[in-house]
């Protein structure tokens, strides 16, 4: 194909450009290092590409809970796909972090403060949205009334889990009824009626082909999550050691304690009785 002569012929007057649809003024101006150190950039622009992915998987999570609630579990298989492309992408970027020595992040610590991915309100949506609730996580967003709302809302609406075992009952499996009538503010607990229930599932995926496909996705999603977990906490003990994090908390010890958090329990312990 022959290029256009004219570089100005692609575009409609008053149409968008390639920087005004990207907002990329806007955009770029948003990378404002607090120190004069080379890494600080760096440092940056990992946390905000790392931000817009979760929006993006905020967007199709919870698009995808709703297709899992309407029964349209093909629509869902197509979002939870694209999660776990874009879960690749979060991963990947603790290969590109791990190139900042402890000594040049050390040379710009002390300008992050009490700052600290622990406030990170999307990270947070996306843990309740997973599953994963822990109310006392919203009084670190105390002087940020905006964010806490956000999280109030998340917080109060069932996990991909909940829909998803309610997909189960409407399929016929016997899901107990303190299950599908929990107050789903509070954090999940395990249940061997619902593990029988996958496991009936795992038995015969032929007979339950998109439940089967459905409890695969969610197994996904969860190992990549702690994936990303795992990562992080690496990095962290090569950058910081044992140090203190600057959120408050004991800094890789508790990463490591967040790494026992299941967000689909009978997924994992199905397999032990298959
Ligand atoms: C040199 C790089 C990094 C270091 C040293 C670091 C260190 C830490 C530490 C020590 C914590 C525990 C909370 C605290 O006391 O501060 C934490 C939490 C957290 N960090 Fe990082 N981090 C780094 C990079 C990142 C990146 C790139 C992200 C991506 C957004 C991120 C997101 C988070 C999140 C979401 C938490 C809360 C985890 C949870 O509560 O389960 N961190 N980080
Ligand atoms: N918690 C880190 C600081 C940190 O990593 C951070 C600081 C501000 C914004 C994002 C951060 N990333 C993840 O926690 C530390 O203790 O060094």
């Amino acid at each position: 194909m022959e290029m256009r002569a004219d570089p100005n012929a692609a575009t409609p007057p008053g149409g968008p450009t390639y920087a005004s649809y990207l907002r990329l003024d806007e955009l770029l101006a948003c990378q404002t290092p607090l120190s004069d150190t080379h890494d600080e950039l760096l440092f940056i622009v990992i946390h905000q590409a790392s931000e817009l992915w979760m929006k993006l998987c905020l967007h199709e999570l919870t698009a995808a809970r709703t297709a899992i609630a309407e029964d349209r579990l093909d629509t869902a298989f197509k979002m939870m796909a694209r999660v776990a492309r874009v879960q690749q992408q979060l991963i990947g970027s603790w290969e590109t972090l791990a190139t900042i020595t402890p000594a040049d992040y050390s040379a710009m610590r002390g300008k992050l403060g009490a700052s600290s991915g622990f406030q990170s309100q999307q990270y947070r949506a996306m843990e309740f949205l997973m599953g994963n609730k822990n109310a006392a996580m919203i009084a670190v967003f105390d002087d940020a009334p905006h964010l806490q709302a956000l999280l109030r809302d998340a917080l109060a609406q069932p996990s991909i889990y909940d829909e998803a075992l309610r997909a189960l009952s409407r399929a016929g499996l016997p899901v107990p009824e303190d299950q599908l009538n929990r107050d789903v503010t509070q954090p999940y607990v395990a249940s061997a009626g619902v593990e029988a229930c996958w496991r009936t599932v795992y038995a015969a995926p032929e007979r339950y082909w998109n439940l089967y496909e459905l409890a695969e996705k969610l197994v996904d999603l969860e190992y990549r999550f702690q994936l990303w977990r795992f990562g992080h906490l690496k990095t962290v003990e090569r950058v910081i050691g044992f140090k203190r994090g600057t959120g408050g908390t004991a800094g890789v010890p508790y990463l490591a304690r967040v790494i026992d958090q299941v967000f689909f329990p009978e997924l994992l312990t199905v397999r032990a009785v298959l």
